[in-house]
């Protein structure tokens, strides 16, 4: 039998993962109806102008290829959902606040909603695919919702197409992805929903990289892909912090290990700690699964990997405490780079607010400096949206435009983002508006060691002793 052709795609959550998710199927498949749904005008009415809600490399020339012509934004959620074939929900899954597993299970609030919605608004059978990150087992939940609540004649098939996309790479990631997996019943009508799903990926992935499976097994690799990554960076972490001790260097003995090909030479770039909204998110997620199924060592052993990513970002500010011969109270310090990473806005439980925080408990005074991350969320960040106020903060707080800005007049320059364009900054310059001795703190292993020495700098980096 040929598969279900898919005709008409609803997305609903127009965030960093359905967008760029949604318009690259659009780009990809013009024969494909894309409208992407969501709660949020503001949001949706960015997508819908020159100014998209994120900064994403290459995703304005695909969103402007494809919209109007078969990709829409729009917040007329229902009628998204009525029209569509097939609907992703691709909302956000934040670690629960309070109640049962809070600070550790996923709020599954935004999901079930949108699930609801899907029920009461539907009146065609339906492909329902969960996008987004969830506990092990969800689609069980889903599927009785949708079920409890369904109008006679209307079916629903579900699916688990977790997304891989890392933030800064997502385009280049959409384009040409390692794996797309799909997890579904495997009755017939599960299988047959896949193969639709599959045809539509299948028109710019090539088929050995489309992996189908199990529900179960689909929603659990996507917690494991994210644990295991993270498991990398805190491993490479820690051993960055025995090298600081020895005298080894932790670039070096990460291309060493890396070069073993059962290891593998990526994601063993010390740093400052992890950051994104998902990696401490997906952990934590499966600390809770691994505890809920009576297997307190394994919730033990995932537990580990978020606490080490605390201990770095602490260490690393300690440090920069300690080298400024232990107070920073009342010195000017510059923090460059607010995003959790490289070429995105997003600054999610970015390492910089961890770390800006810590030295403002020392009462420094900061001058922060972020390519691509606003004033208004620098602020949402260190007053943790409105929980902390603004007002004794302010004064100690200048945000800059430029780095060379928030450099001026700082004891020391802390690197917290690896922006390139922090490379080749006029560090000669720099150095000339700083009181001596004027420190660099490199938390990305990204700025020339050598170089920077030779203006006059006193330089620390992760990994690395001491020695400047
Ligand atoms: N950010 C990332 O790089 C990645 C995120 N993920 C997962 O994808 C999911 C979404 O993440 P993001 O896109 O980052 O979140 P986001 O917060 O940027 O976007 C979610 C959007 O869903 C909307 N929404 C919530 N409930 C809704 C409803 N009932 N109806 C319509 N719209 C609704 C919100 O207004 C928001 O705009 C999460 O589960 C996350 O773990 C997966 C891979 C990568
Ligand atoms: O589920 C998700 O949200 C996504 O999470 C990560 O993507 P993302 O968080 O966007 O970015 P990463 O490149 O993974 O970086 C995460 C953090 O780790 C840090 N990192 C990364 C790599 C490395 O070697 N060292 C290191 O410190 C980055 O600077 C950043 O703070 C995963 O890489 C994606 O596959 C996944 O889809």
């Amino acid at each position: 039998m040929a598969p279900i052709q898919v005709k008409k795609i609803c997305c609903i959550g127009a965030g960093y993962v359905g967008g760029p998710t949604c318009a690259v199927i659009a780009a990809k498949c013009p024969h494909i109806q894309v409208t992407i749904v969501d709660l949020n005008k503001q949001r949706v009415d960015a997508w819908n102008s020159d100014n998209l809600p994120i900064y994403e490399p290459g995703l304005d020339e695909v969103v402007k290829g494809a919209r109007g012509k078969n990709l829409f934004f729009s917040t007329d959620v229902d009628k998204g959902i009525a029209e569509a074939d097939l609907i992703f929900v691709s909302v956000n899954t934040p670690t629960k606040k309070s109640g049962i597993g809070a600070g550790f299970a996923a709020d599954l609030n935004y999901l079930q909603l949108a699930t609801r919605r899907i029920a009461e608004v539907s009146t065609t059978s339906k492909i329902v695919v969960e996008k987004s990150t969830v506990p092990c087992k969800t689609a069980e939940s889903m599927r009785t919702i949708l079920e409890a609540n369904s109008k006679p004649g209307c079916t629903f098939d579900i699916l688990s197409n977790p997304e891989f996309l890392a933030e800064g790479t997502a385009i280049a990631d959409l384009f040409a992805p390692d794996r797309v997996l799909i997890g579904s019943l495997q009755t017939q009508s599960g299988l047959d929903a896949c193969a639709a799903l599959s045809e539509v990926y299948a028109n710019w992935v090539p088929r050995e990289r489309i992996l189908t499976v199990g529900l179960w097994s689909s929603e659990l690799s996507k917690l494991a892909a994210n644990a295991m990554l993270a498991q990398r960076i805190s491993s490479i972490n820690a051993l960055s912090a025995i090298c600081e001790a020895t005298g080894a260097n932790i670039d070096e003995v990460a291309f060493a290990v890396g070069k073993d090909s059962r290891v593998g030479p990526k994601f063993l770039k010390a740093s400052v700690g992890f950051g994104g909204s998902c990696f401490q998110k997906d952990i934590l997620n499966l600390v809770y699964l691994s505890e809920s199924l009576h297997l307190p060592e394994v919730a033990k052993y995932w537990k580990a990997v978020v606490e080490m990513n605390e201990h770095q970002k602490s260490r690393f500010a300690r440090k920069v405490v300690d080298t400024l011969f232990n107070t920073i109270t009342g010195k000017k310090i510059a923090i460059l780079g607010w995003a959790f990473k490289k070429d995105t806005g997003d600054t999610r439980e970015s390492p910089s607010i961890s770390i800006a925080n810590h030295f403002l408990n020392e009462k420094a005074r900061l001058s922060l400096y972020d390519p691509q991350v606003t004033e208004e969320q620098i602020w949402l960040d260190l007053t943790d949206y409105g929980a902390i106020p603004a007002e004794p903060i302010k004064p100690h707080v200048s945000i800059q435009q430029s780095a060379e800005e928030a450099c001026k007049g700082a004891e020391a320059i802390v690197v917290c983002t690896e922006w390139d364009e922090f490379k080749t900054l006029d560090w000669e310059k720099i150095y000339a508006n700083c009181p001596r001795p004027a420190f660099v703190f490199d938390g990305r292993l990204m700025l020339d060691r050598k170089k920077l020495q030779k203006i006059g700098f006193r330089v620390v980096t992760i990994g690395t002793a001491d020695g400047y």
